[in-house]
């Protein structure tokens, strides 16, 4: 692999630096556990540095026309776009996803900065009237400041994107907080940034081991020169600082439903990435008319599944991003099992094909007190539930804490109206699992999260609104 955008150091203030102690930590690749090489782990006060650097660079970059900003973000993207077989190979080679799926997110990434390259020239003021004869407003929309930005690593160049893009477009600085078991993939963007002209101070981005991070998050929630703090990763995290967090998605299977659809639409849903997405399907409602038939050929698909090295074009199941991954996945299934759950394939680890890696897995006999129905599993695990009736499917895919996204399926078009209406999540998949892209909204409902990134509404957290009243003489 070509490594010319491979880089140990962050990248503070226009310059590549190993923080203050030089020390470094490991990267692995989950799909053997070799050292893929180590990283510089800088610590708050580092970051600091980086902070007071993206205060200094706000003025200037605010300052600049909208149309400046916008033809930056567009030469990021291009540049992007132009190294797509490097950086998807080093995103599956630390993250284990397929390659396909590696280089998918990497043009998945591109999309947000053309989106919000195009965004930054649209950003709208307005006018309201005031109750009286001699006083004007006009409404303006001002960048908040300095951004810290924090980003997982299931989705590390997607996420990163989708906030850096807005903020930048917005007029906003950035420190970026990159995730520690894919630290590559996030300088290796913002080193694409640096060399499509973005300015020194403007885009910072500092690597740290898991036991900094805290220490980050802390800085960047109560370091006064930090505006605001645009943070994605678990509800146990995020619950501190603010907030694009974890889902449970249900996935409803109405009688009416097309199976074909569901089939196609299960294996996006619940096994892109190794089931270790936001959004990824976790409890599968099944109406009683359909239950058998839907379960075989979900059943049939499971068992499709290869696992095997990311890198094969053939494979379509990639390792655990870590050990904490995987037993979180072994704890879940074992505790659903020991409560008398039916295990249909799989249901263990795939040792033989490495040390990570979990079989596709189809349960049955879910019960309330299985805590698999109610946590986030985050890998290739399906429970499958039997109902009766849309009130009862809806009601049990609302009876959780999180509502991040939810799909069904149902040929019923009154069906379809009132079930996307009754369902409490930010984002519906109406006989369709695919609910991201740069265009539209993407956020939770309840403990999922709070605001939106991607299309018109992702700038949003990114600007502040200024009233200014004007008193004349009439
Ligand atoms: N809603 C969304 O858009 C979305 C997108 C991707 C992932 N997720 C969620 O993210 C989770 C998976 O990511 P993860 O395991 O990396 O989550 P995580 O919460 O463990 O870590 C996320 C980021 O926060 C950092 N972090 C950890 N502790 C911190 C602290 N005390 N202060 C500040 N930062 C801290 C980590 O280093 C990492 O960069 C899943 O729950 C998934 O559903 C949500
Ligand atoms: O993990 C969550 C993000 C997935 C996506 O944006 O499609």
């Amino acid at each position: 692999m070509s490594l010319s955008l491979r880089r140990s150091e962050s990248y503070i203030n226009g310059e590549w630096v190993k923080g203050r102690a030089e020390k470094l930590f490991q990267v692995f690749n989950p799909k053997n556990g070799s050292i893929i090489g180590e990283v510089y782990d800088l610590d708050a006060e580092d970051t600091k540095a980086a902070v007071d650097a993206a205060y200094e660079a706000f003025g200037p970059w605010s300052k600049k026309t909208a149309k400046e900003r916008s033809a930056l973000l567009y030469k990021w993207y291009s540049l992007i776009l132009e190294n797509i077989p490097e950086l998807g190979e080093m995103l599956t080679e630390e993250n284990g996803k397929p390659l396909a799926e590696g280089k998918g997110e990497i043009m998945y990434a591109a999309s947000f900065l053309d989106w919000y390259s195009a965004e930054a020239r649209r950003v709208y003021g307005e006018t309201i009237e005031f109750p009286v004869t001699n006083r004007r407003s006009i409404i303006r929309k001002e960048p908040v400041g300095v951004a810290g930005i924090i980003v997982p690593w299931n989705f590390p160049a997607g996420m990163l994107t989708r906030k850096v893009g807005p903020a930048l477009a917005a007029g906003c600085t950035v420190v970026v907080k990159s995730p520690e078991d894919t630290p590559y993939i996030p300088t290796a963007l913002v080193e694409l940034a640096n060399r499509a002209g973005i300015p020194r101070g403007v885009l910072n981005i500092v690597s740290c081991s898991r036991s900094n991070a805290a220490g980050i998050g802390q800085l960047f929630s109560s370091d006064p020169k930090v505006s605001t703090v645009s943070f994605t990763g678990s509800c146990e995290v995020g619950k501190r600082i603010s907030l694009e967090l974890g889902g449970l998605a249900p996935l409803i299977v109405f009688d009416s439903a097309d199976l074909s659809k569901v089939v196609s639409g299960t294996l996006f849903a619940k096994f892109r990435n190794c089931g270790q997405a936001c959004i990824s399907a976790q409890n599968f409602f099944i109406q009683e008319g359909i239950y058998d038939k839907a379960v075989e050929e979900i059943t049939k698909l499971t068992k499709s599944l290869k696992m095997g090295d990311p890198m094969d074009s053939t494979t379509s199941i990639g390792p655990l991003i870590n050990s904490r991954g995987l037993e979180k996945v072994e704890r879940l299934v074992n505790d659903a099992k020991s409560k008398g759950a039916t295990v249909i394939c799989g249901g263990s680890r795939a040792t033989d094909v490495g040390e990570l890696y979990f079989q596709p897995t189809l349960l049955t006999g879910i019960t309330e007190d299985m805590d698999i129905l109610h946590q986030e599993v985050f890998g290739p695990v399906i429970n499958v539930i039997k109902f009766k009736t849309e009130e009862e499917a809806i009601r049990r895919a609302n009876d959780s804490e999180r509502g991040l996204a939810s799909y069904f399926y149902s040929s019923d078009i009154s069906q379809c109206y009132r079930v996307m209406e009754a369902l409490q999540a930010g984002l519906i998949g109406c006989n369709d699992t695919t609910v991201s892209s740069a265009e539209t909204p993407f956020g939770g409902y309840k403990q999922s999260g709070i605001g939106r990134e991607g299309g018109k509404y992702g700038m949003d957290e990114f600007l502040q609104i200024k009233m200014c009243a004007i008193g004349i003489d009439i």
